[in-house]
Parts: C-alpha cells; sequence; structure tokens
C-alpha cells in the first residue's frame, strides 16, 4: 500500500472531523447571535474542509487503486511466467484452475484496497479524533477513547470470529456445490446410462438450497456487526453529551459531534474484519504459488547450490498422510545424463520428480539439487497462438529457432499444414475453444515439450513426454529431445522400455524407493547412440 493512498486517506477522514467540528462550532456559535466577524473564520474553515475532503478522497482513491491494481498486475505476469516454465503441481493445470488463480489474485488486490487501506487509515484517523477531543476535555476524549476501541477492535474481531466459522462451512458448501455441478454436466452421460441424472440433480438442488440458507445466515452476521458498530457509536455520542455537559453549549456540540464522526471512521474496520477473513485463504493460495522453488528449502535446511546438472538425495522422504510416497531415497545424478526412471503405477517416479523440481519437500532427508524445471502431462497451454506459447519458454526466440524446436518434436508437418503457421491461434488450453485451433493429445504434448527444451534449463524433467504418441514417433522424439539436450541433465519418467537405449542412466523405482540405479557405462549419449 502506497504512503501517498495513506496520507491522502488520513487527510480525507481529518478533513471529514474538521468540517463536522467547524460546522458544529459555527452552529452551536451562531445560536448565540455573536458579530458575524467573528464566525469569519469558521465559515473559511467549514467551506476549505469540505472542499479538501472531496479532493483528498478522490486521491485516496486514485493513489490506492494505481497501487493495488500495479501489485496485482505484476503478480499475473509472474503467475504466468511461473506457469510457461513447467506447471506447478500445486498450481493451475487447465482453463478452469487458472480462472481460480486469476481470481485468487484479485483476492489479494481487494485485501489492500478493501482491507489494509481502510484499516491503516481508520487507525489514524481514529487516534487523531480521540486526541482532539481529549486535548478539548479529557473525560469526554476517554469516552471517545473507549468508544472508538469498542467499534474499532472489539466488534470487528467479533465480527471476524462469526465469519470465520460460517466462511469455512460456506466454502466447504461452495465447493461441493461446484463439484455436484460439474458432475452433472460433464458426468451427464454417465449418469444417464446408469439411471442417476434425477437423484444427482436432486442433490444438487439439495446442497443449492443449503448454500442459499448458509449465506442468508452471513448476511444476517454482517447486519448484526453493522448495527452494533452504529449502537456504539450512539451510546458513545451519549456518553460524550453527559461527560461534557459542564463544558457549555458550543464545546458540548463540537464534542459530540466529532464523537459520532470518529466512530465513524472506524465503523469501515468491521467489513474490512469479515472481508478479510473471506480473502485470506485466496491470498495465501498465491504467495505460496509465488513463491519461487528455491524458497522451499528440503528439510527445512537452507538450499545449497549444487554443481549445475547434479542432483543428489539423500534419504529423502515424501508423506502424503500416512502413505510414504518416498521412503528414504538416494540418488545421485552426473550433470550432463540423460536418465530414465520406471517402475509400476504409484512407485513415486512424479513425486521423485516433484522433489527435484523443488515443488514438494521432503519430511525427511536432504535433497541437493538446484530447483529443475518440468514439464508434466497436464502442463498448461495458454489461448494465445503457438508462437506466444512458445515464446514464454525463451521470449528473444526468433521464428527460425521456434521452427527448429517444433522439427526437433516432430511437428514440422502439423505447423505446415497451420492456416497462419506460428501466427496460429489456439484455444484455452489448446482446446479449440474460443474459435483457436484444436490439438491433439499427441500435438499437444509435443508443443508442450518444444516448449520446455525451449527454455533449456540446467535440469529438464519431463513426466512421461511422449505417452500420447505411438511407438515409433514417441521414440523418435525421444531421441530428439535427448540429441538436442546433449550435455544437459534431463530426467524423463516413462514406462516406454523400448526406448530405454536412448538414456545415459536407467533408475527403477518401486514402493517409493530407488530399486536400482544402472548408469551404464557412464558413457554420455544414451546406449543406442554413437559415442561421438
Ligand atoms: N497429491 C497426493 N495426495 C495424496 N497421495 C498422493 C499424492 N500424489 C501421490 N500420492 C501417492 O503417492 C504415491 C506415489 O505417487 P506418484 O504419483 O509419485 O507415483 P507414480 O510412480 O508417478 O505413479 P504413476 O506411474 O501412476 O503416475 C502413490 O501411492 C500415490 O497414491
Amino acid at each position: 500500500m502506497t504512503a501517498a493512498a495513506v496520507l491522502a486517506g488520513v487527510a480525507a477522514r481529518l478533513c471529514a472531523l474538521g468540517l463536522t467540528a467547524s460546522a458544529a462550532w459555527l452552529i452551536a456559535r451562531a445560536a448565540e447571535r455573536p458579530d458575524l466577524s467573528a464566525l469569519g473564520l469558521a465559515i473559511v474553515a467549514v467551506r476549505a474542509f469540505a472542499s479538501a475532503r472531496g479532493f483528498f478522497g478522490y486521491l485516496e482513491q486514485l493513489a490506492g487503486h494505481d497501487a493495488a491494481l500495479g501489485r496485482a498486475a505484476g503478480q499475473r505476469v509472474r503467475l504466468y511466467r511461473s506457469l510457461a516454465h513447467g506447471p506447478v503441481q500445486a498450481g493451475p493445470r487447465d482453463g478452469e484452475a487458472l480462472t481460480h488463480m486469476v481470481s485468487d489474485l484479485e483476492a489479494g488486490q481487494d485485501i489492500r484496497l478493501r482491507c489494509a487501506l481502510p484499516s491503516i487509515v481508520a487507525g489514524i484517523a481514529g487516534a487523531a479524533a480521540v486526541a482532539f477531543c481529549w486535548a478539548l476535555h479529557p473525560a469526554s476524549g476517554a469516552v471517545v477513547a473507549a468508544g472508538t476501541l469498542v467499534a474499532g477492535l472489539a466488534v470487528p474481531a467479533a465480527a471476524a470470529a462469526a465469519a470465520r466459522g460460517l466462511g469455512a462451512r460456506l466454502a466447504a458448501a461452495r465447493s461441493d456445490l461446484a463439484v455436484r455441478v460439474i458432475d452433472l454436466t460433464d458426468g451427464r452421460a454417465d449418469l444417464l446410462a446408469f439411471g442417476a441424472l434425477d437423484f444427482a440433480a436432486a442433490a444438487a438442488e439439495r446442497q443449492a438450497r443449503r448454500l442459499a440458507r448458509m449465506e442468508r445466515a452471513g448476511g444476517a452476521v454482517s447486519a448484526a456487526a453493522l448495527a452494533a458498530g452504529t449502537a456504539v457509536q450512539g451510546l458513545t455520542a451519549l456518553g460524550v453529551a453527559w461527560a461534557a455537559a459542564g463544558t457549555g453549549q458550543v464545546t458540548a456540540a463540537v464534542l459530540v459531534l466529532t464523537a459520532l464522526v470518529a466512530l465513524d471512521a472506524v465503523q469501515p474496520l468491521i467489513p474490512a474484519a469479515q472481508r478479510y477473513v473471506e480473502l485470506r485463504p485466496a491470498a495465501a493460495r498465491v504467495r505460496r504459488l509465488l513463491r519461487p522453488a528455491a524458497d522451499l528449502p528440503p528439510d527445512g535446511r537452507p538450499h545449497r547450490p549444487a554443481v549445475p546438472g547434479r542432483v543428489a538425495l539423500r534419504g529423502v522422504r515424501v508423506r502424503y498422510g500416512d502413505v510414504p510416497a518416498l521412503d528414504g531415497v538416494d540418488l545421485d545424478l552426473s550433470p550432463g545424463r540423460s536418465v530414465a526412471v520406471l517402475g509400476e503405477s504409484g512407485a513415486g517416479k512424479s513425486t521423485l520428480l516433484a522433489v527435484l523440481a523443488g515443488l514438494v519437500q521432503p519430511s525427511e532427508g536432504l535433497a541437493l539439487l538446484r530447483p529443475a524445471r518440468g514439464m508434466y502431462q497436464d502442463a498448461h497451454l495458454f489461448g494465445t497462438t503457438v508462437r506466444g506459447n512458445l515464446l514464454m519458454a525463451r521470449p528473444d526466440a526468433g521464428d527460425a529457432e521456434l521452427r527448429a524446436v517444433l522439427d526437433r518434436v516432430r511437428l514440422t508437418g502439423w505447423l505446415d499444414a497451420l492456416p497462419e503457421g506460428l501466427s496460429t491461434p489456439l484455444g484455452a488450453g489448446g482446446q479449440g475453444l474460443s474459435g483457436g485451433q484444436g490439438l491433439s493429445g499427441g500435438q499437444r504434448q509435443r508443443l508442450l515439450l518444444a516448449r520446455a527444451l525451449l527454455a533449456d534449463p540446467e535440469v529438464l524433467l519431463l513426466d512421461e513426454p511422449t505417452e500420447a504418441l505411438d511407438a515409433g514417433t514417441g521414440r523418435a522424439v525421444l531421441a530428439g529431445v535427448l540429441r538436442a539436450r546433449h550435455g544437459r541433465t534431463t530426467v524423463v519418467v516413462t514406462h516406454r522400455e523400448d526406448a530405454l537405449d536412448l538414456f545415459d542412466d536407467i533408475v527403477i523405482m518401486a514402493r517409493g524407493r530407488v530399486e536400482l540405479h544402472d548408469t551404464g557405462d557412464r558413457q554420455p549419449m544414451g546406449r543406442a547412440f554413437p559415442s561421438a
């Protein structure tokens, strides 16, 4: 939050305070029918405060929105970059998840605009109002201070506590309803086939009604909190009127009206606290996603940079709940090797890649590596052109380079058949939506592979990069990729036993452990390549 927005906000509230105090003084004093010249300064003050309040209010909006939107735009760019450089496992994997992520980013922007800024401004303006009343009449100042603390701290805290419990239940109910609706739409054919459509629709409707009831309850809690804030404001004004009874008509009027404005200044803290509770989980998700992988030291120890391209794991354990996905993995990969990782389903291959990518923290053990970049089967293709999708990996690549990398993955024929070549738009997720070009599973996989190759990381992680291809094409693509990666560490999870001769090392996993690590004769460029 910028200092300019805070300063403008505080200035606007102080002007509101000054306006009320000077107007109250003016009215009360005018009732005593003094000489007009005695009121001149107050008249000017009322006008000045009224104009300045609007000006500073506008400035606060401008500076606050500028800062929040600027930050959100920066975060969006970082989010898209993190997606382009290999899909983060904990992050979005398709268009729908990406939409969620973008709305999470907007939640962060809302926290700054609707929670942080109003809270800082309200805190400072409330303190200034208390100080002003205290200076005029300490006893009244004490009443205003007590009222401000109750309305600005106690009521928002209670409102936030109520919102927290309800918010968690609301989120669970919303997500339950969303799952049911997706089941009804995506799974409609199966539900019809099994005669379960009516049952599923009725269950979704019941859930929708439950959600509506909970939302009404949430509305009632918010209304009650606002009513409590207003009640505290009224009681404080009454308390000040009682305390200031002996101070004279003019001072008492100024104190009572200032008390009302002081409490007005802290009222926004009530919705701000409730909103914060609602938005906080989304902001935490964004923080986790945007945190660089290097910030995730394995085993809580500081991350030690290894020799570029070298990978060393010692006793690495990863648990999902009670199930160990990796159960004491020791692995040494020399720089520049191509490594095939094999194993039965559930053996821990993908988890191993996630550890190498720095995306999953081992619960025990040590990983000495620089987090590598990965390409997983479900990486995201953006709703932009073929060129745009590739340039995310290397923005300065020229068209010739893009063609060459597409040739590596055997997509030249596909590219030549596209209506606008590299400038052909792909639909969101490569699904051909929004009028974009659709892709087959194999084309999509190879395009993602081309993008990963273009990024040219020290260590490249590929999770079943050719599973959607026929055996012949798969082998040819894999050979092209490994040639392109010659001298750079490449770890490939694969089920293709027919292509193992292309690799330098073969790692076989079983039940979360490395059962075999065959380094061949340690000749680079795989067993099938000439040892040139
Ligand atoms: N996000 C998760 N939550 C809970 N358990 C998980 C999660 N990811 C993996 N596991 C469990 O960890 C174990 C290893 O999973 P992993 O995906 O690493 O296996 P894999 O060898 O890649 O399997 P596959 O070849 O089927 O992709 C499995 O028992 C799996 O059920």
